[in-house]
């Protein structure tokens, strides 16, 4: 059997605001290095999903499994942008840098490879207000990755991508699996599940069917 490296138990989870169950007993695994596509209709639960394994949502019942030693190297990729806009995207890295304890050093080295790997090598110091959307997407997935994470999760990363954004982007995740990164991926976008998930799953009235 593969080894799994998060579990997913009969999740229940609902919004107080709105009370209506949004996961209703959902049960999935992911298992080491591969990449997990969910799919379902907008307002199907999947955000919520990936908030709840982060560790965001308390959620009403059932259970997370992430073993001890990979939680501590979890990330997550919210769908909103979570950047300073009127700071360079290398600022920007090394304040996520920072959040994680990271010696400036080790900071600056990532930080340079990330741009580099998407393709903003020569936008480092420019204030991410300046930057199209494709190239912030970039910086926000740089953001997330300043560690190599055992399991990324990601909620959207390419919506709103153009083509140059979307193929650097779905680059590095490649790269990112070959070093051995487990991924859950939510995505709509132009057959970006089709081209990078190794298995996909469909989320629909709060259940995986
Ligand atoms: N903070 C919140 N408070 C109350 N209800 C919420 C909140 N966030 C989401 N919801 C509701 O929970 C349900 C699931 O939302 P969620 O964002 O997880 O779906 P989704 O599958 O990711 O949708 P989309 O594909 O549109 O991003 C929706 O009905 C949504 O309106």
């Amino acid at each position: 059997m593969e080894e799994w490296i998060c579990t997913v138990n009969d999740l229940g989870f609902h919004y107080k605001r709105g009370g209506r169950a949004v996961l209703k007993g959902l049960s999935l695994s992911l298992h080491k290095g591969e990449i997990l596509g969910i799919r379902g209709e907008n307002g199907a639960g999947k955000s919520t999903l990936l908030k709840a394994i982060a560790g965001i949502l308390p959620y009403d019942k059932g259970e997370v499994l992430i073993p001890k030693e990979i939680k501590k190297n979890l990330s997550y990729l919210p769908q909103d942008l979570s950047l300073y806009e009127s700071l360079s995207a290398l600022e920007n890295l090394y304040f996520y840098g920072k959040i994680l304890g990271l010696p400036a050093k080790v900071i600056f080295t990532r930080a340079h490879w990330l741009l580099k790997e998407l393709g903003l090598e020569d936008k480092e110091r420019e204030r991410v207000s300046a930057l199209s959307g494709g190239m912030k997407r970039r910086v926000h997935l740089a953001s997330a990755l300043m560690r190599r994470p055992d399991i990324l999760l990601l909620d959207e990363p390419t919506v709103g991508c153009d083509n140059e954004s979307y193929d650097k982007i779905l680059a590095l995740l490649r790269k990112m699996k070959a070093q051995g990164t487990a991924m859950l991926l939510i995505s709509h976008g132009r057959g970006e599940l089709e081209e990078m998930a190794d298995r996909i799953v469909y989320l629909e009235e709060g259940r995986i069917v």
